[in-house]
């Protein structure tokens, strides 16, 4: 357990990792601390150096005197960074995580390699909820809402499923000391970084958990619109922390956004199974994975590591532009079950029939008619199958 002296006050922090690597740091979330990062870090730490800490007022670190604010909190980072003698890192942003990262990246610019802004937005919530929020923690402590709070956190079936973990966390939370706790959701109550997220000019990637209530999937996806460049993805199957329960997927993401040429075959191959399951589907990779003989086995590596862990993992295109530009040229070379599959992942990658119809008459203009022809034969047969699926899905 390690404690660096930082902006006047004892922080616990830890780094973890290969040295010499690419820096990472992580900034938790309002109510929980460093420990929320063990698994995501546990994928991460053959590939990057990492730094971990409990933001102050939070887990083992100290409160201080003075009025908590983000520029505060992002004073905090830099001392830390400063004390361990690393000029320039790569931030991943928790909610009131992500507005210290966005006010780095905003205010520090020499600092921040690149921004992964996790379930956060450029303002959260609205005065009167933090004004309720603090009146409670005040009157009756954290206890007193816990169970919300944490709800928030996870899926919907996470608490039943997993009730030794959802204790654990919420064991966590309420550990958390009221005056630091009330202290960061005053900091969020005056935080709004609407216009200068505008000026982030690190390459941004945005998460948001699919059931995320206290920063909705269209929330970031709002704040993700405003910075430069920023590519937004959906984390499914998670709530407000999807490092709880999706630190597979998360660390493929981050990995896929801040990795660099230094990677391992193994995380290539790691990065690749989780991109290749989000955009083909469980069922769909884990049929493919039955069916692996001795015979494909390479070839299947090869396709995992080099499309889905290269390629598709790369930063700078959509998962809807790649699946476009994907469509497009399995179109043209007419290869009918590629085309036919990858419309089935429109529906995870968030390409609509349109851009598909669209995509299509580039192929009549630059591969010929009748490419394009039998390509919207497969692609019409498909997505009416898909809207089959879904009706009896929902008739279930
Ligand atoms: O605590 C919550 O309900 C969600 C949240 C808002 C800011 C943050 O860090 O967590």
């Amino acid at each position: 357990m390690a404690f660096i002296t930082a902006n006047g006050i004892a922080i616990h922090a830890e780094v973890e990792g290969r040295a010499g690597a690419p820096r990472l740091v992580f900034l938790n979330s309002l109510g929980s601390d460093r420990r929320i990062w063990g698994e995501t870090v546990a994928r991460l730490a053959s590939r990057f150096q990492i730094l971990t800490f409990d933001q102050r007022g939070h887990g083992l670190s100290e409160t201080g005197a003075e009025p908590i604010t983000i520029p505060l909190l992002a004073g905090d980072v830099t001392a830390l960074l400063n004390a361990l003698g690393w000029s320039r890192v790569s931030l991943v942003g928790l909610s009131i995580g992500g507005l210290i990262a966005q006010h780095l990246a905003i205010h520090h610019p020499e600092r921040v390699e690149r921004l992964v802004l996790l379930d956060t937005a450029a303002r959260i919530g609205s005065v009167d909820s933090w004004n309720a929020r603090i009146a409670a923690v005040r009157g009756e402590g954290l206890k007193s809402i816990s169970e919300t709070v944490l709800r928030g956190w996870v899926s919907e079936g996470f608490p039943a499923a997993q009730p030794a973990r959802f204790a654990a966390w919420r064991r966590m939370f309420e550990a958390t000391p009221a005056e630091g706790y009330v202290g960061a959701c005053e900091a969020l109550r005056e935080a709004d970084y609407t216009d200068l997220v505008a000026t982030i000019r690190a390459p941004t990637l945005a998460l948001a958990g699919e059931g995320d209530r206290a920063t909705t999937p269209d929330l970031v996806r709002a704040t993700a619109e405003r910075i430069p460049g920023a590519r937004f993805e959906v984390i499914p199957g998670t709530g407000h922390l999807p490092c709880l329960e999706r630190a597979e997927d998360l660390a493929a993401l981050v990995a896929g956004h801040v990795g660099t040429s230094e990677d391992t075959e193994t995380s290539r191959f790691e990065a690749g199974m989780s991109v290749r399951r989000a955009v083909l589907g469980e069922a769909h990779v884990n049929r493919a994975t039955a069916a692996i003989t001795p015979f494909d086995a390479p070839f299947q590596r090869f396709i995992t590591e080099g499309a889905w862990g290269s390629v598709w993992a790369r930063s700078h295109f959509t998962r809807r532009e790649r699946s476009i530009v994907t469509i497009a040229l399995l179109a043209a070379l007419g290869q009918d079950d590629e085309v036919a599959m990858h419309v089935r992942a429109t529906a995870n990658t968030g390409a609509s029939p349109e851009d598909v119809a669209e995509a299509l008459l580039h192929v009549a203009v630059y591969a010929g008619v009748p490419a394009a022809n039998h390509a919207i034969k497969i692609a019409k047969t498909t997505f009416t199958e898909m809207t089959w699926t879904e009706r009896e899905g929902a008739a279930r």
